[in-house]
């Protein structure tokens, strides 16, 4: 974990690793994340896969009020405040003490959402979203954010592939494509101000492609604690 204001508060010694997937809808972020998972457990890691929003009993409640639509008509600062309590149970519940245990937490969107989905496309002041972020995640910055790249009208193509015929998209997977584009934008400008935590992935290649891209970028990270590359057919899962 990095530390949220370096200089400014102390930094806790852990060997676990806090990783996370952001992007667009269905820019492959769940499919990448359980192929990373399985080379790292492979590789003899502790790994432990979650998403957000949700992750914990009390933020999987919220999930389904926001992504149900039931928080909508409350308007967006209603819905960043809901993302941030999910967010600050799920960091203290299961984030945090599964890092300081040596694990390594790949995490199905994080912070960086809210900035994109509620900050940019749901035009909140960047002050109040700030503000939210330090509350919810309290220190804990993702040491690595991966950002999956892709045009929103192909992410949406393959999200709709996806989900069965009758499944309706949920109240963010509906907007405009417009606004996904806009979204798409906003993930790229967040990883040019950010470029020491935030890699920006080209998810346009085939899966095996994103997923070798992807662990060319963890394995820095990896290798900061001397711990070993991967041979050559763990690249493949
Ligand atoms: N590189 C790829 N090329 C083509 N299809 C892909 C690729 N990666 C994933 N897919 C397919 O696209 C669909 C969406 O992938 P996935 O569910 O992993 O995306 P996601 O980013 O987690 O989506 P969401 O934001 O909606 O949760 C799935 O059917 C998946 O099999
Ligand atoms: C964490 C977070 C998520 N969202 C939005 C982004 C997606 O549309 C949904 C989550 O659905 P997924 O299929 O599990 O990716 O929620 C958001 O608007 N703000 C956030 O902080």
């Amino acid at each position: 974990m990095r530390p949220a204001w370096p200089g400014k508060q102390s930094v806790t010694k852990s060997t676990g690793r806090f990783i996370t997937f952001e992007g667009g809808e269905g820019v492959g972020k769940s499919t990448q994340i359980h192929r990373l998972a399985d080379v790292l457990r492979r590789r003899g890691h502790d790994v432990l896969v979650t998403r957000e929003p949700g992750g914990s009993p009390g933020a999987e409640a919220v999930r389904h009020v926001l992504l149900s639509g039931a928080a909508e008509e409350f308007g967006v600062r209603m819905e960043a405040i809901l993302f941030a309590a999910a967010r600050s149970d799920h960091v203290e519940e299961v984030i945090r003490p599964a890092v300081d245990q040596g694990t390594i937490v790949l995490c199905d969107r994080f912070m960086d959402s809210s900035r994109v989905y509620q900050g940019v496309t749901g035009n909140l002041e960047p002050q109040f979203i700030r503000n939210l972020e330090r509350i919810a995640i309290h220190g804990m910055v993702p040491d690595l954010t991966l950002v999956l790249d892709l045009p929103a009208e192909s992410g949406l193509r393959r999200a709709k592939a996806r989900e069965s015929k009758d499944a309706t998209p949920d109240r963010f997977e509906k907007e405009e494509l417009s606004t996904h584009e806009m979204r798409r934008e906003a993930f790229i400008e967040l990883t040019q101000k950010e470029p020491d935590r935030c890699k920006l992935i080209d998810a346009s290649r085939s899966q095996d492609g994103v997923a070798l891209a992807i662990l060319s970028a963890v394995e820095p990270l990896l290798q900061q604690t001397g711990e070993t590359s991967a041979p050559a057919q763990d690249q493949k899962s």
